[in-house]
């Protein structure tokens, strides 16, 4: 039997305006207690039961490599270190990630069914877009690109500004479903200034939206070695243009 796709709720007291002021002086702002919480917890639960992370790293071109369990099998264990030895190398000069993540909307497009899409259809959705649109100070939000993704301890992604050459990115999103961090194991999302020097580091959190305006320097701190929780989150952009993928 396959679980009801439920419903995910913004929740009903928030009102985009109060957010406006802060993004449009800031450039960031944080929307805590985002969903209904109980829709929250639902969404919480969906992320925890993803079996079919991939992992994501950019190859020499900076493509990004998608790494399925199946590629895996295919490929082998040494195959697959020895490419990610090279985006860890990459990193060390440059842009580059490594993290887990579920292509959310390439998924709903062959499946919508499954009950993970309760999260894709609340980002694709008029009032997560009306939301963002309304709180980034533009008159309309089209569509939408994003993931889910998955940071283990090791996992992070170097400095870049989200400029991207065929969409039109309004802004940057993330919606975090992250329990039980702690402020000592890393993943922060930093913000850098052009020294190098850290504007805001935002820790990862639960039921907690963040709008950020782009281009804008910016990374993920690498998850430390001890880090006893998954840095769960869905992870996007809002764009000008409806956003099938
Ligand atoms: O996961 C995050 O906090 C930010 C992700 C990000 O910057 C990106 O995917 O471009
Ligand atoms: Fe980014």
């Amino acid at each position: 039997m396959t679980a009801a796709k439920p419903t995910l709720r913004i929740r009903a007291d928030l009102d985009p305006a109060t957010f406006a002021d802060t993004f449009a002086r800031e450039g960031v702002v944080q929307i805590p207690v985002f969903l209904e919480p109980v829709d929250a917890a639902a969404a919480g639960d969906l992320l925890e039961g993803v079996s079919s992370w991939a992992i994501v790293a950019p190859d020499e071109k900076n493509e990004t490599l998608v790494i399925t369990n199946e590629a895996i099998r295919k490929f082998g264990d040494a195959a697959v270190r020895q490419f990610l030895q090279g985006a860890l190398k990459r990193a060390s000069r440059g842009f580059s990630f490594i993290h887990l993540s579920y292509p959310m909307q390439d998924e709903y497009a062959r499946d919508p069914s499954p009950p993970i899409h309760a999260l894709t259809e609340l980002v694709q959705s008029r009032a997560f877009l009306d939301f963002g649109a309304q709180v980034i100070g533009t008159p309309h939000v089209a569509g939408v690109r994003a993931q889910a993704s998955n940071y283990r301890p090791g996992d992070f992604l170097t400095l870049h500004d989200d400029k991207h050459g065929r969409d039109t990115r309004l802004a940057a999103f993330t919606l975090g479903f992250t329990q039980g961090w702690r402020p000592d194991w890393g993943g922060q999302l930093l913000f850098h200034d052009a020294d190098g020097q850290i504007e805001r580091g935002l820790m990862p959190g639960f039921n907690v939206l963040t709008l950020f305006r782009v281009p804008r320097p910016h990374s993920v701190a690498p998850v430390a070695a001890y880090a006893a929780a998954k840095r769960l989150s869905v992870t996007g952009w809002l764009i000008d243009e409806p956003g099938a993928p």
